[in-house]
């Protein structure tokens, strides 16, 4: 080739790489209208891009000499955050300390307040380090810490004060369209007990994940704290405690304030979906069964805690190398009986029953795989006023009679006795699992026994995974709810620490109800979420006692989860569509395209242009 016809090929592939970069920047990169210009772009983190302001926009938003000269790119702002993050877990010898991690989660709020799009640029790109610092463990320390931590608002207060004024007072938010709510009243947040108003920290955590993992929108998700008082003593003693200093409301009282933030929220936003989060169990299932017919609602504990531990159970069966199928064979332990563990047993109990044929005969039995230990011990039908949720998992005396157990026993002699092939606990107990329970697992009939010490923070799992593997023996299988490190045995093997937590779902069940339109959420929505979790891991993977999906791909799953979710509500005649999209064109829809559809509507952390428009 001529040096002419080289130059001439040269300059017409620069060219296609101009009008690539030009036309994906017209059509990815829609610029945005502002309204505003200077420090007041500045201070606003929604449109502040902090370094990355190019001299034009500069120019354009009357930027220049407010910033340094130097423009960075992305990857350099990144860079330069990191930096300052690494410092400190170069401090941090000693490895991750309770200061350590809040000194981490400040630097994120930080940057969260001043340039929001980049905070889930981070978040997105380092997800197994900074989850562990928005969400579990981190976010139970800030919980409790809240009333110091506070600097700026985030989210909405709807307080026992607030009564005949919420649907009012619902337009105060800024706007126009909500599509998601993660609401608590602050009565158990994680295992740490009452914390009053201070749990809307957990409400912006699951939210968070729901921006880093589902795309969902930030400027559409609203946390909500429902404040009715608290009756942790410690609270109300607090002067500096930022929430009402009154016992919580109760009865008919509690409820008339949650039917009035329902309505008021759904009056005004009549498409958004609302996350139940950590209510007290007395509350959680009663507000479940009172809305789910007729809100787009669900509770997060419940349903979604049920989901990731039947894909976990199945899991283990297949980790044992015997097919899903056999899973009405396994023997359950259950420790726990609050709102996630009875999710969990009335989940299981169903999933079993479905493999047996699904019918009342197939119920009962399926019912004879579990046992279930509370504060007083293992339940029976001799309990005295007996939890009404609890009362289907209650053994009965002669059954339980001839295994050498009674009503009370204790986790100890539960599982010596039974010798189950899991052992599930949701007590928030931490070190529940003792030495001798664990040794008492050793006699399991299981040729690979599994453990979930699902409860949270990391201080209330219920074991570790070294008490595990070393106590129990390398071959089990072990999942707790917030995360910790795989555990070396020695002789080049690695004992694998699952995060079985109901991050892996949530947020992928959000976006399939929002995108599929449904008006509610179905058993059969959860159960299609539940099954493709179980679906995404591979045999190879579960064999190696790998039975959750790492944190890394948890936008991946979130995106497999909302298309079986959406899948469903089209089968159930529940899809209404939603935006452009609507349910006669979602019907035509193949399983890739839904995955498509999924894919196009997750919202990704792009700095748009910006163009100064006057008022
Ligand atoms: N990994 C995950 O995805 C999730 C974990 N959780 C965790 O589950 C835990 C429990 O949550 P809830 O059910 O809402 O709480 P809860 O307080 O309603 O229930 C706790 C249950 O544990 C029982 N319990 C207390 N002491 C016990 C003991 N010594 N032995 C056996 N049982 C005992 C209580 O009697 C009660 O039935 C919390 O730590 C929470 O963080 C909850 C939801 C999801
Ligand atoms: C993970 C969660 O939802 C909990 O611990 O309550
Ligand atoms: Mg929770």
């Amino acid at each position: 080739m001529s040096n002419f016809n080289r130059q001439i090929r040269l300059t017409s592939t620069m060219i296609r790489g101009l009008q690539y970069r030009y036309f994906t920047t017209i059509e990815g990169h829609r610029p945005t209208i502002v309204h505003k210009q200077g420090l007041d772009i500045l201070h606003d983190p929604w449109f502040n891009k902090g370094t990355a302001f190019s001299m034009t926009e500069r120019d354009r938003l009357e930027l220049r000499g407010l910033l340094p000269p130097n423009v960075m790119s992305n990857e350099q702002q990144i860079e330069r955050f990191m930096a300052d993050l690494k410092r400190l877990e170069v401090q941090a010898r000693d490895g991750p300390s309770d200061t350590n991690s809040l000194a981490k989660w400040r630097i994120l709020n930080r940057l969260h307040d001043r340039n929001e799009t980049m905070y889930y640029k981070v978040l997105i790109a380092k997800i197994e380090e900074y989850a562990p610092i928005v969400y579990t463990p981190t976010v139970g320390l800030v919980c409790q810490k809240y009333s110091g931590l506070f600097r700026r608002p985030r989210g909405m207060y709807f307080s026992a004060a607030d009564r005949g004024e919420m649907m009012s007072m619902v337009y105060n938010w800024p706007a126009e369209q909500v599509d998601m709510i993660v609401v608590t009243d602050g009565s158990r947040i994680l295992g740490l007990g009452d914390l009053g108003v201070q749990g809307i920290g957990i409400a912006i955590g699951k939210l968070d994940l729901y921006v880093a993992a589902a795309g969902i929108n930030p400027q559409r998700v609203l946390p909500i704290m429902i404040d009715v008082g608290t009756n942790n003593e410690a609270l109300l003693k607090d002067p500096l405690y930022l929430g009402l200093q009154q016992h919580r409301l109760d009865g008919e009282e509690y409820i008339a304030v949650i039917d009035e933030f329902m309505e008021a929220v759904f009056t005004r936003w009549p498409h958004v979906i609302v996350q139940f989060e950590d209510f007290q169990s007395k509350w959680a299932f009663k507000l479940l069964q009172r809305y789910r017919n007729s809100y787009r609602m669900f509770n997060d504990d419940v349903q979604g805690t049920a989901g990731v531990a039947i894909a976990g159970l199945l899991g283990a069966v297949r980790a044992q190398g015997r097919p899903m199928i056999d899973f009405p064979k396994q023997k359950i332990v259950v420790a726990g009986a609050g709102s996630a563990g009875i999710g969990v047993l009335n989940a299981a109990r169903k999933t079993m029953a479905r493999m047996l044929g699904n019918n009342e005969l197939a119920f009962e039995s399926a019912g004879s795989q579990f046992w279930v230990v509370d504060a007083k011990g293992l339940i029976t039908e001799e309990r005295e006023n007996i939890d009404e949720d609890a009362k289907p998992f209650a053994k009965k005396t002669k059954e339980i009679g001839r295994q050498g157990l009674r009503e009370g026993a204790s986790l100890e002699e539960v599982v010596r006795e039974v010798k189950p092939d899991v052992l599930l606990g949701l007590s928030a107990v931490g070190g529940l699992f003792s030495k001798e329970v664990l040794e008492a697992l050793k006699g399991s009939t299981s040729t690979r026994p599994a453990i979930f010490a699902m409860s949270n923070p990391t201080t209330n799992a219920e074991c570790t995974p070294e008490e595990a593997f070393s106590i129990v023996g390398e071959n089990v299988i072990f999942a707790s709810g917030s995360p910790f490190a795989d555990v070396d045995l020695g002789n080049g093997h690695i004992g694998h620490c699952n995060q079985g937590n109901n991050m892996y779902l949530f947020p992928g069940i959000g976006l399939g109800v929002l995108l599929s339109g449904s008006r509610i959420v179905s058993d059969g929505m959860l159960q299609a979420a539940a099954e493709c979790l179980a679906a995404y891991m591979t045999e190879e993977e579960v064999l190696k006692g790998v039975i959750y999906p790492s944190i890394s791909s948890i936008r991946d799953i979130t995106k497999q989860v909302a298309a079986a979710v959406i899948t469903e509500a089209i089968e159930e005649d529940l899809a209404e569509g939603y935006r452009e999209m609507d349910a006669r064109e979602l019907r035509k829809l193949n399983k890739e395209e839904i995955l498509k559809h999924v894919e196009d509507n997750m919202w990704n952390p792009e700095y748009p242009t910006l163009i100064y428009k006057k008022d």
